[in-house]
């Protein structure tokens, strides 16, 4: 089969199912047979539970932020000073191959958080991160599926025009629609129009309210609230083995990407 490049983003409010998003897309396109890359760009996410890795094999993956001999190494300086001369270039071509977990055909990249002021703070662990990101965008050929913060702050322009699509997860609530006005305008300030949304945890009777408030964009698909993604999320368990309408409705918004990039 013939190695597929896409990279997708998928952001939204905290709490609003960007995890569970990612981890059914992850599954989804690795059942195709493609090359698929989690990443864990979310300090407060944990898409290595959600797509159901084993804990010890977890417990031995330090987030990238965090593994101060690697930064030096490729940086030149101590992670965390500011001021010092350090490699604005380090070399990142190996840590999605070496420094990740692999289960069921997925690779997981933790990348752990990018220090106050976001990509602003000149210190070397963020220029490593910074550089990973784009790499991971820009060059590698293969699924690469991030699961970001809230909004797009970790790109430049440059990587953001490399990303196929930026998803928003939104919730009913005030703030998660909100929060997708504000991805939506970051979104324009880097020069990108290539953002959606995914529609999650409405109950009944609540959808066709909530796509006219976020008719500002193109909605891929949406899920119900459900217990069953608690359950899973309780269990440590990946809820693509566990309910088969999310699986579904996850290959609907998969489809819905593959033929807008065509
Ligand atoms: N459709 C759903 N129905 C019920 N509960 C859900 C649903 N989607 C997500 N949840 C629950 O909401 C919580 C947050 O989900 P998830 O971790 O996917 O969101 P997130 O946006 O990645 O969160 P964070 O910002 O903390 O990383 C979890 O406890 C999850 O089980």
């Amino acid at each position: 089969m013939r190695e597929k490049s896409l990279k997708i983003a998928i952001s939204g409010k905290g709490g609003v199912g960007k995890t569970t998003l990612s981890s059914l897309l992850c599954y989804l396109y690795a059942r195709d047979g493609q090359r698929v890359l989690a990443v864990d760009a979310d300090p407060d996410a944990n898409l290595g539970t959600a797509l159901g890795f084993p804990p010890e094999m977890l417990a031995k993956l330090t987030p990238i932020s965090e593994e101060r001999k690697l930064i030096k190494e490729r940086t030149g300086a101590e992670p965390g000073t500011i001021g010092a001369i350090y490699s604005l270039n380090p070399q990142v071509e190996d840590i999605p191959d070496t420094y990740v977990a692999e289960y069921r055909g997925i690779k997981l990249l933790r990348m752990g958080s990018i220090t106050q002021g976001g990509t602003g703070c000149a210190c070397p662990e963020n220029t490593l991160l910074k550089s990973l990101l784009d790499h991971i965008v820009l060059e590698r050929n293969e699924i690469a599926i991030l699961d970001m913060e809230a909004g797009l702050e970790h790109f430049g322009r440059g990587t953001a025009r490399g990303v196929d699509a930026f998803i928003v997860v939104v919730e009913p609530g005030r703030r998660s629609i909100e929060t997708a006005q504000a991805v939506v305008k970051l979104a324009n300030d880097l020069g990108v129009q290539n953002v959606y949304a995914v529609v999650n945890k409405v109950h009944e009777g609540q959808l066709a309210e909530l796509e006219q408030e976020i008719n500002f964009l193109p909605i891929l698909g949406h899920f119900p609230y459900d217990p069953v993604v608690v359950e899973a999320d309780f269990r440590g368990k990946n809820l693509f083995d566990l309910s088969e309408s999310f699986v579904q409705e996850a290959e609907k918004i998969k489809e819905k990407i593959d033929s807008l990039l065509r």
